[in-house]
C-alpha cells in the first residue's frame, strides 16, 4: 500500500482554521492520509501566549475562529519551512496578499511531487497582466496545482452548516484524493476539470459582494425591496455573514476608508472584495476594457477614489448592456 500522504494546510486565518477542521478530521478518519496534520499559523502573541501554543494545548484558534475546536491532529507550526517539510499535498489559504513571500520561503523545502491546491481568492495584476493565483504558485514553485473555491463563510463551515464548494482539479486522480480530502457530511464538494474557471469565479464574486452589499448600505434610495433581494441573490455569502458585508456596510454608513474600517473591525483578518476590485481594475485599464464592466469600475471608485455609494446606480444605469 501507498504511504499515508502527508498534510499540510499553509494559513490558519478564518479560512485556514476552518478548512484544517475539516481536514484534520478526515486525516484522522482516512488511511491514505497522515494523521498529523501540519497548519502553518503566523506566529502572534494573543493574550499573553503564543498563538502556536494555543492551537496546540487548547485546540482553538481563538483569535481567527474562536469558538470552534480544531481535531487533536492538527499542529500549529511557526516556522514556515518546518510546516511543509515532508507534505505530500500543500492547502494554500492566506491572504492573496502574501503569497508570493510564502512561495519564495518555501520553494526550496517541499517535495517535487507534492500537488497543491489554492483557496485563495484574489488574482495577481502587474505590468505583465493578470494571473490566477495557482498560476502565480505553479510558476514560483513547479508543482501541480487545484483550486476550492465556493460561496464559502469560514464560520457558516465551521459550524457545519449545510455548504458545497467545487474542486477545480484538471487531473482526475488527484481530484477524487482531494475531494476525500476535503468532503463532509455538510460539506459538499464537486470536482470539476475547468480549474481556471472555478479560480476566476471565486475571485471575482467578491467584487460583485461588495457592490451587492454597498447597494444594501443606500439608505433612501427608490429601490423596491425586490431589487435589493436580487442584488444579494447575485453572492448570498454577504447576505448571511462575511467580512465584505461587514465591511462594506460600514463604508456606506460611515464614510471611513476601507483600510481604517479593516483595522478597526477585523481584528488582524483581511478584506479581500475591494483589494480585488482595484487590481481587477488595473488589468481592465491596461486593456482599455474599464467602460465594459462598470459594476467592477464603480466598486473600485467607491471604495478608493471618494466617488459617492449612490453613484452605483448610475453606473448600472448607463450599463453598456442598456444602450
Ligand atoms: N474567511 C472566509 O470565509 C473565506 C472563505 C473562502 C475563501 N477565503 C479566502 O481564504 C484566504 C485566506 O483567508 P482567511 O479568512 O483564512 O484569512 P484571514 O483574513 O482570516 O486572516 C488573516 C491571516 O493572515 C495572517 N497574516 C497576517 N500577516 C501576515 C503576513 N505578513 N504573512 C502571512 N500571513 C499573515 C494572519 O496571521 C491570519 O492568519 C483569502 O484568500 C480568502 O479570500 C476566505
Ligand atoms: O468573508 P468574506 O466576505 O471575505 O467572504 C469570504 C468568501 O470569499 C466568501 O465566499
Amino acid at each position: 500500500m501507498a504511504a499515508p500522504k502527508k498534510v499540510c494546510v499553509i494559513g490558519s486565518g478564518n479560512w485556514g482554521s476552518a478548512i484544517a477542521k475539516i481536514v484534520g478530521a478526515n486525516a484522522a478518519q482516512y488511511d491514505q492520509f497522515d494523521t498529523t496534520v501540519n497548519m502553518w499559523v503566523f506566529e502572534e502573541t494573543v493574550n499573553g501566549r503564543k498563538l502556536t501554543e494555543i492551537i496546540n494545548t487548547d485546540h482553538e484558534n481563538v483569535k481567527y475562529l474562536p469558538g470552534h475546536k480544531l481535531p487533536p491532529n492538527v499542529l500549529g507550526v511557526p516556522e514556515l519551512v518546518d510546516s511543509v517539510k515532508g507534505a505530500d499535498i500543500l492547502i494554500f489559504v492566506v491572504p492573496h496578499q502574501f503569497i508570493v513571500r510564502v512561495c519564495d520561503t518555501i520553494k526550496d523545502h517541499i517535495k517535487k511531487d507534492a500537488v497543491g491546491m489554492s483557496l485563495i481568492k484574489g488574482i495577481d495584476a502587474s505590468p505583465e497582466g493578470l494571473k490566477l493565483i495557482s498560476e502565480v504558485i505553479r510558476g514560483k514553485l513547479g508543482i501541480t496545482m487545484a483550486v476550492l473555491m465556493g460561496a464559502n463563510i469560514a464560520n457558516e463551515v465551521a459550524e457545519e452548516k449545510f455548504c458545497e464548494t467545487t474542486i477545480g482539479c484538471k487531473d482526475k486522480t488527484y481530484g477524487s484524493m482531494l475531494k476525500e480530502l476535503m468532503q463532509t457530511t455538510n460539506f459538499r464538494v464537486t470536482v470539476v476539470e475547468e480549474s481556471d474557471v472555478v479560480e476566476i469565479c471565486g475571485a471575482l464574486k467578491n467584487i460583485v459582494a461588495v457592490g451587492a452589499v454597498l447597494l444594501h448600505g443606500l439608505p433612501r434610495l427608490p429601490l423596491p425591496p425586490s431589487w435589493r433581494a436580487a442584488a444579494s441573490l447575485t453572492s448570498s455569502p454577504p447576505a448571511t455573514g462575511g467580512r465584505n458585508r461587514k465591511i462594506g456596510e460600514a463604508f456606506a454608513r460611515t464614510g471611513k476608508s476601507i483600510e481604517q474600517l479593516e483595522n478597526e473591525l477585523l481584528n488582524g483578518q483581511k478584506l479581500q472584495g475591494p483589494a480585488t476590485a482595484m487590481e481587477v481594475h488595473e488589468i481592465l485599464k491596461q486593456k482599455n476594457m474599464v467602460d465594459k464592466f462598470p459594476l467592477f469600475a464603480a466598486v473600485y471608485q467607491i471604495c478608493f477614489n471618494g466617488h459617492p455609494v449612490a453613484e452605483f446606480i448610475q453606473c448600472l444605469q448607463n450599463h453598456p448592456e442598456h444602450k
